[in-house]
């Protein structure tokens, strides 16, 4: 299996008793944070910390040669963004409160139950990802140029939206927590979750499991397997998708469909990053990062009551929206040329010019299906082609059936104001079907449903009344 490293950055535990250190170590490493150093000679910190990427250290505070509380001076001075979280003895609760205002995170009485102690650590873990998370995204925001831009090449885009957006899933790639891409069917969702995980370098696989209509059995059977005699069937053990994603990425397509049961395991799994195989009462740790997808709007099913509200906002600590291609139609020249391209090497055609007005002939249509429609119909369009030209007539048919629909999608007249002249109506699509043509009559007119003529006749009478 995967073993990743968690959490990104070193926890740096210093105490001068070997034993302390080692029970410590085990502790943390049973709850899923791998990613320690131990010191036991608190001169050494000054040279772990230039060494290291250390973002947590768990600091004792009686010790020999340097006392933790002036380490924890030199940590606050010379470290500001690294959190510090004080041990002490029952006895030396004053003087730990004392550490908490010179700037420690937390202090804990090395007594204390484990829960309590993992929780202020989980706690400083927490805030510790989310600063580095701002500083990335800061960093980024600022910057105009992506990193990594090879990884969103299978995202056709000229979007600047988009290209925002890829910049923001560029500082977050790094981060454990789960992420929420919301969007209509068919805008690329999966494709961008693919994106993430390739920028999070993460060695493990992605897993995609498409939960919608899955009941609950058949939910945890999949996510978390089951032990062997678990129930009637059950004569081996399965590996639970959880665990093939270790060290990977977990892509939960359709989660607004996700039944109410299985909506609780889920939060139980984002929480406590455990879970339980069907008839097992050993937990296992989750070793992958969560990405979740959905076409419907998770804030209203949240105010209706039928999706978790704390599930809802879990997921969205980091979330991204795609755009419907409607809104976004300045894609359309590339992302039909792409898919001709795709559709002639997979026919083995050669490529096929593509009508210069086609793409300004379908700014009129509102792709319910969005991306996954338009490329069904270049493919289409593409199988139809006999010669050097792409068959236009695929998306004719498309148009002609439509426009009623498009029409009625987009034109909405305010009731509390009057209602236009016919005139004024006219002058006003005639004026949007030149500008959508780029001044070209011939397309403008086909748009409007008039000969060109009546066109120019428009035009000509629409200048003499300016006069
Ligand atoms: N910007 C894009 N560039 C290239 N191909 C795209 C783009 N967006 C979507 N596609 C293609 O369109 C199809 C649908 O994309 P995808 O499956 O990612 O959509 P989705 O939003 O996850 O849909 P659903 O909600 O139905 O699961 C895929 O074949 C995908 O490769």
């Amino acid at each position: 299996m995967n073993q990743l490293a968690y959490p990104q950055f070193n926890i740096l535990l210093v105490d001068d008793e070997p034993s302390f250190l080692r029970s410590m170590s085990l502790t943390l490493e049973r709850y899923g944070l791998n990613n320690i150093l131990t010191c036991s000679e608190p001169q050494q910190v000054q040279s772990l910390m230039s060494e290291h990427t250390i973002g947590l250290v768990l600091l004792d505070l009686t010790m020999p040669v340097i006392s933790g509380q002036e380490l924890l001076k030199w940590l606050t001075e010379e470290y500001p963004d690294v959190s510090v979280i004080i041990f002490s003895g029952l006895n030396q609760v004053d003087a730990a409160v004392n550490c908490v205002k010179q700037g420690a995170f937390d202090y804990i009485v090395k007594t204390a139950d484990q829960e309590q102690i993992l929780e202020s650590i989980k706690r400083a873990i927490h805030t510790q990802e989310l600063s580095l998370e701002n500083q990335a995204l800061r960093a980024q925001l600022l910057s105009s140029e992506l990193n990594n831009a090879d990884h969103f090449a299978s995202f056709i885009t000229a979007d600047p939206n988009m290209m925002s957006t890829f910049r923001y899933l560029e500082s977050i790639a790094p981060s454990s927590q789960p992420v929420l891409i919301t969007g209509e069917s068919g805008v690329g969702k999966e494709l961008i979750a693919g994106a993430i995980h390739e920028l999070s370098g993460r060695k493990g696989p992605l897993v995609t499991v498409n939960v919608a209509g899955l009941d609950d059995n058949i939910f945890s059977d999949t996510l978390f397997g089951h032990a062997r005699g678990a129930f009637t069937g059950a004569d081996k053990v399965r590996q639970g998708l959880v665990e093939s994603a270790a060290g990977g990425t977990l892509f939960l397509d359709e989660i607004g469909d996700l039944s109410a049961t299985s909506q609780v395991k889920l939060l139980r799994l984002l929480q406590e990053g455990e879970y339980y195989p069907i008839g097992s009462d050993r937990p296992k740790r989750i070793q992958a990062r969560v990405i979740v997808a959905t076409h419907q709007n998770l804030a209203e099913q949240q105010q209706k009551g039928t999706f978790r509200k704390d599930l809802y906002y879990r997921l969205r600590t980091h979330m991204v929206s795609i755009r419907a291609l409607r809104e976004r139609l300045n894609d359309l020249p590339l992302l039909i040329d792409h898919f001709m391209r795709q559709a002639c090497d997979e026919l083995q055609k050669p490529y096929l010019n593509i009508p210069n007005a086609l793409a300004l002939h379908l700014q009129g249509y509102s792709f319910p299906g969005n991306v996954r429609e338009l490329r069904a119909l270049v493919f289409d369009a593409v199988s139809q082609s006999e010669q050097d030209t792409l068959n236009i007539s695929v998306f004719e048919k498309l148009l002609g059936n439509h426009s009623k629909d498009v029409f009625e999608r987009s034109v909405r007249f305010p009731e509390d104001q009057p209602l236009p002249t016919l005139t004024q109506l006219s002058k006003l699509l005639v004026e949007e079907a030149m500008n959508r043509s780029n001044h070209n009559q011939s397309l403008a007119a086909r748009m409007l449903g008039i000969s060109q003529p009546a066109l120019s006749k428009r035009l000509k009478n629409m200048k003499e009344g300016e006069e």
